[in-house]
């Protein structure tokens, strides 16, 4: 990452007020609920980590991971699930937080995986998506920012684990 060359696309303050709005929308939205928040990880960990606490309602929070074979634009398609969440989900309202949505096949998997359970409302909140990349048609309810097809790294994401620390956004080539 050292001799990577670099561009910031999203400051720390345009995220920070972005992710107080999420936070408000989503309040709003599930007023009297107690909301089960599911992060992927592991680049979700850092956005959850702020929008839970940008939250006006109650929540609980869990964990899930997920790998697919072949990596980036070579990925092969196939998910699999590597932990599961540890919470009941029936009859629950489950908000999914994901870093990033790209082709969409690893949400596509962990909705129709979650929605099997039969939980009472299933939404998506995603920071960033790259909807020019998607292999399967998948929408998230909620969205930071939409970004071109380019590789970002910061905030949670990474370049080959590098690079999750930062607290900005930046575009990498
Ligand atoms: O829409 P898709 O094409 O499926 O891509 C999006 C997924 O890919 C990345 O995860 P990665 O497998 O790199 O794991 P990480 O979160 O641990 O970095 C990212 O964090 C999303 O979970
Ligand atoms: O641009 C990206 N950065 C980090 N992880 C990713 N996973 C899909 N796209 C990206």
């Amino acid at each position: 990452m050292e001799n990577m060359n670099k561009k910031i696309l999203l400051s720390k303050d345009a995220i920070d007020k972005r992710v107080k709005e999420l936070g408000e929308q989503i309040s709003r939205d599930y007023t009297d609920s107690e909301l089960i928040i599911v992060g992927v990880l592991k680049g979700a960990f850092i956005f959850m980590a702020d929008l839970i606490r940008a939250l006006s309602i109650p929540c609980r929070v869990d964990f899930a991971r997920l790998a697919s074979y072949g990596s980036g634009a070579a990925s092969s398609g196939k998910v699999i699930m590597t932990k599961d969440i540890e919470t009941s989900i029936k009859g629950r309202d489950i908000l999914i937080v994901e870093d990033i949505v790209d082709t969409g096949l690893t949400l596509k998997f962990l909705v129709d995986w979650f929605l099997e359970r039969n939980p009472r409302s299933l939404k998506v909140c995603a920071f960033l998506d790259k909807q020019g990349r998607r292999k399967v048609p998948f929408e998230a309810d909620y969205v930071g920012f939409t970004v071109d097809d380019a590789f970002v790294i910061g905030y949670g994401l990474d370049f080959n684990e590098k690079g999750r620390f930062l607290p900005d956004v930046y575009l990498v080539e």
